[in-house]
């Protein structure tokens, strides 16, 4: 027979006996079904069990096996977005409230004596006094029954806690107790706690506790002890045989003897007579773990008065079938004070045991909680399943096996809990923790909801028939996907990004919108980027010629409060100010009012964006363990590779549908670990090839839109697959899963940024660019000419620029030679950029796609086409701070168009000038290898030949 379907009452039931001597046996097990099923009131009602205790490990076996929890699992995942540790506390909550009512009863026959049910704070808190007494009060107000005891270890740091508990009135179980001394330590602590309610004047009548002793392990690890010394051929052998399962028992002893003199205490006596309860002392641990000693040693071998044993099921059945019950706790006092004598004289380090156990014991918790939780991260994304997106890794094995190894040190580590307790100790330990806002920021924009809902009632009312966002980087890349992804919502704008000084871009822009029907966006978290400012001059100022003084009406902004743009936009009468948040970085705050105010402009479900944000944020929560959690697995596999394999170059290709995302990760990848010599380098959009053409140094991400793939990415990521190179496939169910995976990649860069051991938040080589367009603009505003700037070779249409010593290394009389030289200086390893300061419509998008995929294919490394000033705000970071291995080549041209900037003598043409300027000077300051082709007279023909230049160079 098992406790699980209990046995016979009578009289003789040796279980109903040891309340003859005063000790109360309870249960240390809870499960569902065990509860439901009648079984757990039948152990009250035929085996007089008064109380169940519960610990981390309990919890693993019953949830994290077995389907007793699935229908609540199911049905809690139906309307709520939650974390693994919420989930697993809504369940353990309701376990425990059920079992708290079936020993209800108990608790009144005994007057609050007896009938409790346990639960234990979490293990992760066991060495923080706030954080335990928080959760104390927590747990005790949420499951809100009188029978109740919070577990709390009593470790030095628990020890203040259960003082804080008591002190509140909260009913303590103290856990992980094995030597006298934190016993005492206890002793003193619930004492101090009712005293404080004394002195308070509040009633210390009611407050139960019971200080759990534990027992078999002590024997585990003595004997244990014992036993290597035997085999070591100890000469006090025979001595140290017959302690073996002696001292676990005889420490108990020890304690229970000091209990008496502390209950026989005046400072005692005081409490007493005020109507408080004693701590009693509760056997815990007491299966025989020993199969040579006797299945109920710990039972048998601690019966006395006004204790507790609680007993696992096992142990239950075989004390209910053969217990002896004898006081035997009181019994041979002399010989416990003996054995503990004798394990000293023997040189038996019970201290140091004890210790050990406390370690062991907060860690072996630790360790069951992390599975548990781990088990239920799991079933619960297979429950969601397609509500999330889904990882597939097709991992080399040596890459996969650091990758575990690495899951493995977050884990032991406490990293994901670190992260989210913004320890900036995971990356240098300087300003990161002022950064990571981003994290929560989801949840603040879900309780905002109605603003970006009565705001976007507003846009549609005013009848816009176009949006004009005018930003750079992290201000406008979130809204560029947004834009791209989700295309027009009837009745809303269309939603255009501008980030370009180049002229003839600004005026493609301006000929696609109604001005009298536009509202800009002027976005910028900083307030103070160039590109923003002078875009919105230009635009104001045509606005002004249209609207005249209702301009300001057409405006909003979105800033960091106190920004030069709030000023701007106040003095400008601009219809709204949206604020950032000073602790999202731009490339984090796509989920911020930097990406919904746009969404909101676009006419897009807001809503079902954020809850798909929500659950990326939940997926990657504090409670999720590293291997079940996608933003660390995702930012493990990018920064192991990086970091230990030389695979930096984070190759990132999407279903045509969502293909913009591309742009929003290589910023977010770029900028924030592109530095200090060190980083990934995204390579965006560069159409998959046969793997013949890859070097060793990428990780290929697929995000595949799973509503519409294409057939020839499947194809070639297979492909890809099959030789062995690594791929993460992501795959989206329906689009709005980028916000999810917004979140993912954010958490994922700061991961890998912990990895790779850089600060994940800052961008520290940028400035640099911007000091020295600076520079150049500002002599042109004081002598209205730019500074002289010399080509040091031409070859028709062609000029070319770079420092001296890039100038040196590119000798050449053609363009076909100088192109040859410099991309002769690429090794493996390296990525080649094209960086082109030119319109940026189809033609140039779909021209720079096909020279890149040249000179990939014909040097056989990886490739970067962007277009600039844009990636200046973007990828420019890496290019300049992270890992010297870019081969560069700036493109610029004549402007045939050229535009004001008002209040300034420089135009929009002098800027881009300028900025292409500044960013070759730091490049060439860097020491990286640069070279700048500008192409003179008509740009359709020099692209022309400029390709057939660069295809001969390679
Ligand atoms: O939103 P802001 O302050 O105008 O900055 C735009 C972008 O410029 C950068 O600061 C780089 O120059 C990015 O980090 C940022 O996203
Ligand atoms: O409170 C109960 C304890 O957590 C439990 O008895 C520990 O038992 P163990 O040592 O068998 O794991």
């Amino acid at each position: 027979m098992t406790a699980y379907d209990a046995g016979t009452s009578d009289a003789a039931n040796p279980l109903k006996q040891m309340a003859r001597f005063g000790q109360s046996p309870w249960l240390d097990f809870i499960q569902r079904s065990y509860t439901e099923s009648g079984r757990l009131k039948k152990l009250v009602e035929e085996d007089g069990l008064k109380g169940v205790t519960s610990n981390p490990s309990i919890f693993q076996k019953a949830m994290g096996h077995g389907t007793d929890y699935d229908p609540q699992i199911r049905q809690i995942l139906e309307h709520q977005i939650v974390d693994a540790g919420t989930l697993y506390e809504t369940l353990a909550i309701q376990d425990i409230r059920a079992a708290a009512k079936v020993l209800h009863p108990v608790y009144e026959q005994t007057a609050k004596v007896d009938g409790y049910v346990s639960l234990e704070v979490s293990p992760y808190l066991a060495r923080d006094t706030d954080a335990t007494i928080a959760e104390a009060r927590r747990l005790w107000l949420a499951v809100g029954a009188p029978n109740l005891m919070i577990k709390i270890p009593g470790t030095d740091e628990g020890a203040p806690a259960v003082q804080a508990a008591i002190a509140a009135g909260i009913n303590v179980n103290v856990t992980l107790l094995f030597s006298l001394n934190a016993y005492k330590k206890v002793v003193e602590a619930h004492i101090a706690g009712l005293e404080a309610r004394l002195s308070r004047g509040e009633s210390v009548k009611g407050i139960a506790s019971v200080a759990s002793f534990f027992v078999s392990r002590i024997d585990v690890k003595i004997d244990g002890e014992i036993d290597d010394r035997i085999a070591a051929g100890d000469r006090d052998a025979t001595a140290l045989k017959a302690l073996r399962g002696k001292v676990a028992i005889a420490n108990a002893k020890l304690a229970y003897e000091y209990w008496q003199t502390v209950v026989k205490s005046p400072r005692w006596q005081k409490l007493a007579q005020a109507g408080a309860m004693p701590q009693r002392l509760l056997w815990a641990s007491t299966s025989t773990k020993d199969k040579t000693f006797s299945d109920v040693l710990y039972v048998d071998g601690l019966i006395g008065p006004e204790t507790v044993n609680t007993i696992p099921p096992a142990t239950f059945d075989d004390f209910r079938d053969h217990g002896r019950v004898i006081p035997t706790l009181t019994q041979d006092v002399a010989g416990a004070h003996a054995v503990i004598g004798e394990a000293r004289r023997l040189g038996l380090d019970l201290d140091g045991v004890t210790r050990t156990l406390v370690d062991e014991g907060v860690r072996g918790f630790e360790e069951a909680f992390d599975a548990l939780l781990g088990a239920i991260a799991a079933k619960q994304a297979a429950f969601l399943d397609h509500k999330l997106t889904t990882t597939t890794l097709n991992l080399p094995a040596d890459l996969d096996t650091a990758v575990k190894a690495e899951l493995e040190t977050w884990r032991t580590q406490g990293n994901v809990r670190r992260l989210w307790s913004k320890d900036a100790t995971l990356w240098t330990g300087r300003d990161e923790a002022g950064w990571l806002k981003w994290l929560s920021i989801v949840d603040d924009q879900l309780l905002d909801l109605a603003k970006f809902e009565e705001f976007q009632a507003e846009v549609k009312a005013r009848g816009f028939r176009d949006a004009l966002l005018l930003g750079m980087g992290g201000s406008s890349l979130g809204p560029e996907v947004l834009s791209v992804t989700f295309g027009r919502h009837e009745g809303f704008p269309h939603l255009y990004v501008l980030d370009s000084t180049d002229p003839q871009q600004i005026r493609d822009f301006q000929d696609r919108i109604d001005i009298s029907r536009t509202l800009f966006i002027v976005s910028s978290k900083s307030g103070g980027t160039l590109e923003p400012n002078i875009l919105k001059a230009y635009f104001f100022d045509q606005a002004k010629k249209v609207l005249g003084d209702k301009a300001g009406s057409h405006f909003i902004t979105v800033t960091d409060p106190g920004s030069h743009m709030e000023d701007v936009a106040k003095k400008d009468g601009f219809w709204k100010i949206f604020y950032g948040n000073k602790q999202i970085g731009g490339r984090y705050s796509v989920l911020s009012d930097f990406g919904m105010v746009p969404a909101a402009i676009a006419g897009l479900p807001l809503k079902r964006l954020l809850d798909s944000a929500l659950r990326g944020e939940k997926s990657c929560a504090a409670s999720v363990p590293p291997a079940q959690n996608p933003g660390v697995v995702l930012g493990s596999v990018l920064g192991v590779a990086a970091r230990s394999f030389g695979r930096d170059k984070v190759t990132l290709l999407a279903s045509p549908a969502i293909y913009d995302m591309g742009a929003w990760l290589e910023q977010l990848l770029a900028e924030s670990t592109g530095k200090d010599g060190r980083g990934l380098i995204p390579i965006d959009g560069e159409t998959a090839g046969p793997a013949s053409v890859y070097g060793k140094d990428r990780v290929f991400i697929y995000l595949r839109l799973s509503e519409k793939p294409c057939e020839k990415q499947d194809a070639a990521f297979k492909t890809l697959i099959a030789a062995g190179e690594p791929v993460v496939t992501i795959e989206l169910h329906d689009r709005y899963q980028i916000a999810e995976e917004f979140f993912r990649w954010e958490f994922a860069t700061a991961v890998a940024g912990s990895i790779i051991g850089i600060n994940a938040f800052n961008q520290p080589d940028v400035e640099a660019s911007k000091i020295e367009t600076k520079k150049i603009t500002t002599a042109y505003n004081e002598t209205g000419r730019l500074p002289p700037y010399e080509p040091f070779a031409k070859d028709g249409a062609f000029a070319f620029y770079a420092d001296h010593k890039n100038a040196a290394a590119l000798k050449g009389d053609t363009a076909e030679a100088i192109l040859k030289a410099h991309f002769a200086r690429g090794r493996a390893g390296d990525y080649v950029a094209l960086l082109a300061y030119i319109d940026r419509d189809t033609a140039t998008r779909e021209w720079l796609q096909q020279v890149r995929l040249s000179v990939r294919d014909g040097l056989k490394l990886a490739t970067a086409a962007e277009f600039g000033p844009r990636f200046q705000h973007s990828t420019g970071q890496a290019y300049k701070g992270g890992p010297d291995t870019g081969v560069f080549v700036q493109i610029t041209c004549d402007d045939d168009v050229n535009l004001p900037v008002p209040g300034e003598k420089y135009t929009f043409s002098i800027v881009k000038e300028a900025q292409a300027r500044g960013d070759l000077e730091v490049l060439g300051e860097r020491g990286r290898r640069a070279l700048r082709v500008h192409i003179h007279g008509d740009l359709k023909a020099g692209l022309e030949k400029l390709a057939q230049a660069i295809r001969a160079a390679v």
